[in-house]
């Protein structure tokens, strides 16, 4: 999400020296919330780690559900204001956040590359999207519009667009900085107060941005609370939360329906992905290559929700381009040290996801696809040892009745189809519940038009992937999610309409 992984081509190349991590770190560990720092009230604190090296670097508080209910009610509290907030001194907070988030935007990417393993240079790029998001919204504010409705002589009528209130925002762990700075831009715009609940695995870039952003809103209109589930199911049931949003998973999803139906709460959903690329026999070779390498993501080991992780090639051009796909990956992602500029594939998040995703290797090798990328922990280099670092790995052969072929992986693995018939293909293709992105590739445009409209997916690139672009709507079809973000459409979810009925009888 998010403008989340966007992938490194369309992203500016950015060259600044890294402060250190010492001078990176947040001083505070707490929850934030009131416009101050908490202790949480049952004393849970949690180790956070570095999935570079696979070392503990700190402790860090866990919200329960008492910490949780007072930063919903200092939320609440802190709305009315900010909702009478003129747009104009909205707008102008907001640009400041962004100012002061594009000045710390170094030691914000250091902090997501040393918790998250992404490569820093990518996550520099996050931030710098974050601070674009909170532009980009600031801008719209005075879009914010209702409008007037004829009636008859007697009476006519008009609309207004009102905050909703206090607007949970739950995120996931791939991009901390892009999806806690950036998506807590709309509601703000809207004139709603917003909790932010950074991920489990890598809350340190959430706080420090608590911290830098502690001076720039009032008490209460932001606030940071790490956390987990019971954190995340208190947001989700509190009848004064007005709206409760995910960047997760599926699984997550279905959690926060089911806690958010007693209180009718609306709810916006960015979940998982299993993504198609499909490559047709007209395609221009050298745009698929890299089409195909890049839109795996494996710069974030393929940790991307819009992963194109199943490509469809057709017959035709299959072993030339899988060929040229595997050399292009062997030659531009290699494991290294997430927190140097020049590296370009990190870890995977946890030993758990590790773990997770060798056994996602080892199911393909026995269900019969064939290993012709990666598939292993690197060995050799020291600089990254005990790290959860697994190679760039593609499988070929793959039957979509596999396990690799069904389900998200959420890992370095791709999976290549080979496809003759294009009516079976695209069977395959939206033979899935997820619908979040698809990919075509061919230089005929009526092939293309035609793909777009059968395609079952929320997002669709012709002719590219990865790319996300700021003001263009995003989200999934079917379980992928519901909603659309990084656009206008995402301002106007946070905002309710009030319809209003006037009389001029005289
Ligand atoms: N569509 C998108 O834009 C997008 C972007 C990034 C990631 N994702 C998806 O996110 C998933 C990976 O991220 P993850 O492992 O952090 O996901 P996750 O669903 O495990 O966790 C996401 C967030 O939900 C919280 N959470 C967990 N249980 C909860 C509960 N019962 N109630 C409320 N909150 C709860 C977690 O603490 C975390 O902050 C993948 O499926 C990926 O595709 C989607």
């Amino acid at each position: 999400m998010g403008l989340a992984r966007t992938n490194a081509e369309s992203r500016p190349l950015i060259t600044t020296s890294l402060p250190s991590i010492e001078q990176s770190l947040p001083t505070q560990k707490d929850l934030y919330y009131a416009g101050g720092w908490h202790k949480p009230r049952n004393g849970d604190y949690r180790d956070t780690f570095n999935p570079g090296n696979g070392q503990v670097i700190d402790k860090i508080s866990h919200a329960g559900v008492d910490d949780t209910v007072a930063a919903i009610e200092a939320a609440n509290k802190a709305f009315p204001t900010w909702r009478a907030t003129p747009p104009q001194q909205r707008a102008a907070t907001m640009r400041k956040a962004a100012t002061v988030l594009r000045e710390h935007a170094s030691d914000l990417a250091l902090l997501d590359a040393y918790n998250t393993g992404n490569p820093v240079a990518e996550m520099l790029a996050d931030a710098n999207v974050a601070a674009a998001q909170l532009d980009y919204f600031a801008g719209l504010i005075p879009m914010l519009k209702g409008e007037t409705i004829p009636g008859a002589d007697d009476h006519f009528h008009y609309t207004l667009r009102e905050p909703l209130g206090v607007v949970a925002r739950i995120v996931a762990f791939n991009h901390p900085v892009m999806f806690a700075a950036g998506k807590m831009a709309a509601p703000l715009a809207a004139g709603n107060t917003v909790i932010v609940k950074p991920p489990e695995q890598a809350p340190l870039s959430c706080l420090r941005l608590a911290e830098i952003f502690a001076d720039v809103f009032p008490p209460g209109v932001v606030n940071v609370l790490p956390g987990g589930g019971e954190c995340g199911k208190t947001l989700s049931s509190h009848r004064l939360v007005r709206k409760v949003t995910l960047i997760g998973s599926v699984l997550t999803g279905r959690a926060i329906a089911r806690s958010a139906a007693d209180t009718l709460k609306p709810t916006l959903f960015e979940l998982g992905g299993k993504n198609a690329l499909i490559a047709f026999p007209d395609a221009d070779m050298e745009k698929l290559v890299v089409g195909i390498s890049r839109g795996m993501n494996f710069t974030w080991a393929g940790q991307s929700c819009g992963s194109t992780s199943r490509v469809f090639l057709h017959d035709s051009i299959h072993d030339e381009v899988l060929d040229k796909v595997v050399n292009y990956v062997k030659a531009n992602f290699k494991p290294g040290v997430p927190t140097e500029m020049a590296t370009t594939m990190g870890p995977v998040i946890s030993k758990a996801a590790e773990e997770r995703v060798l056994g996602y290797i080892e199911s393909g090798k026995q269900e019969g696809a064939k290993l012709v990328c990666g598939g292993r922990k690197p060995d050799g280099d020291d600089k990254i040892k005990g790290g959860y670092f697994i190679e760039p790995t593609i499988f070929s052969n793959v039957k979509p009745e596999m396990k690799i072929a069904r389900e998200e992986i959420f890992g370095p693995v791709m999976s290549i189809f080979k496809w003759t018939d294009e009516a079976e293909m695209l069977k395959q293709v939206n033979d899935t519940e997820y619908g979040l992105t698809a990919s075509i590739y061919t230089r005929d445009i009526a092939t293309a038009q035609d793909v777009v409209r059968k395609v079952e997916a929320g997002f669709v690139w012709v002719n590219q992937v990865g790319r996300h672009f700021l003001g263009v709507p995003f989200g999934g079809y079917k379980e992928s999610g519901g909603g659309r973000e990084e656009s206008f459409e995402e301002m106007l979810s946070f905002t309710q309409m009030k319809t209003v009925n006037v009389s001029i009888a005289r």
